[in-house]
């Protein structure tokens, strides 16, 4: 599909991508750059791409396609640098699980001629770094574009295709309306689950045997969770801050109801709502969304209730 793609930042996303690329014959040369030389030696060594450099300028010289894959705060400064080597008709894209902040970080470096089109694969895993990606991250997967008011079309469909040959499926919304629905999605379950066992660690007399001990399935599930990579999920932090702080609002008082119904015993209150809750799983199955399916979203993640 491209001559040239260029890979900055090469850990559990840009890894799958290289991955994928190279499965599906996307691209003559992948260029793969990151800023660690330690991670970029292992990149080569797992045979990742055709060239490699901690120069992200050098990578993305001549490439028809960029794809950032770094730390949403890294963003601004990645397009700072490549932005003098962009190739007039380039895309250059990115995969932040934030959009409306990457926006504004590198939209300002992105050179007249250069088709710039943010967007966000909706798949992942708790781990990170150039080992633990794997070619079908994206299969069935959403990804989803926020493009800008001018974006060209032509180039839009271009990438949308690439990424239908890595497996995934396209959808486009407005910035906001993604930051505002992956906070509820995605970013308040992981600050809750960083939330429930840093309250657990805190129970020292109880953590080091109890919790290890005895965590059942729930925790256990809280704990993947909450063992993501810290850089990523204090910038996805910082950089969706509005839309996350709305969302922790509602839950907040959300879980003030259901504590009042706890506390005055009120059994309707609390059967109504876990009927509910019980419902949106169903749909989120028959919308065929396969749950229970051992590689849901993640490669390589324990299903202790089913080992
Ligand atoms: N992990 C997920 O579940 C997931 C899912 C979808 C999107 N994302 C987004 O994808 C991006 C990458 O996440 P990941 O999970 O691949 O992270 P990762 O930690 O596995 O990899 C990040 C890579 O970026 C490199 N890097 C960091 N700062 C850099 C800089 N300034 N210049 C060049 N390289 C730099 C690191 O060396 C590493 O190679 C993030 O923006 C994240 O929000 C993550
Ligand atoms: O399944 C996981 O481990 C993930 O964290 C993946 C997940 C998510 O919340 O669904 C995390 C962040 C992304 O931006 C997209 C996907």
């Amino acid at each position: 599909m491209f001559e040239k793609i260029a890979l900055v930042g090469i850990g559990l996303i840009g890894s799958s991508l290289a991955r994928v690329i190279r499965r599906e014959g996307l691209a003559g040369h992948v260029a793969i750059s990151t800023r660690s030389a330690a991670t970029l030696a292992r990149a080569r060594e797992l045979g990742l791409g055709s060239s490699y450099t901690t120069d992200a300028k050098e990578a993305a010289r001549d490439a028809d396609l960029v794809i950032v894959s770094v730390p949403v705060g890294s963003s601004g400064a990645v397009a700072q640098e490549i932005a003098p080597a962009l190739k007039q008709g380039a895309i250059l894209t990115d995969v932040g699980s934030t959009k409306a902040s990457v926006i504004a970080q590198m939209q300002p470096h992105v050179p007249g001629g250069v088709h710039f089109i943010p967007g966000h694969p909706l798949a992942g895993t708790e781990k990170s770094g150039p080992d633990a990606g794997f070619a079908d991250l994206f299969d069935n997967r959403w990804c989803i574009f926020t493009p800008l008011p001018d974006t060209d079309p032509e180039a839009l469909e271009r990438l949308s295709e690439f990424w239908r040959r890595c497996g995934a499926n396209i959808d486009t919304m407005d910035p906001q309306h993604h930051d505002m629905t992956l906070a509820i999605v995605s970013h308040l379950p992981h600050i809750i689950a960083y939330n429930i066992v840093g309250t657990a660690d805190d129970l020292e007399s109880v953590t080091k045997t109890e919790v290890i001990k005895y965590s059942a399935s729930g925790f256990r599930d809280f704990t993947r969770l909450a063992a993501s990579d810290p850089t990523m999920w204090r910038d996805v932090c910082l950089h969706n801050k509005d839309a996350i702080l709305e969302m922790l609002a509602r839950f907040s008082e959300d879980l003030a109801f259901l504590q009042r119904a706890i506390r005055w015993g009120d059994g309707d209150k609390l059967f109504d709502l876990f009927t509910r809750t019980r419902a949106v799983r169903r749909s989120i199955i028959e919308a065929g969304q396969d749950i229970d399916a051992p590689d849901f979203g993640r490669q390589a993640v324990e299903h202790p209730a089913k080992s």
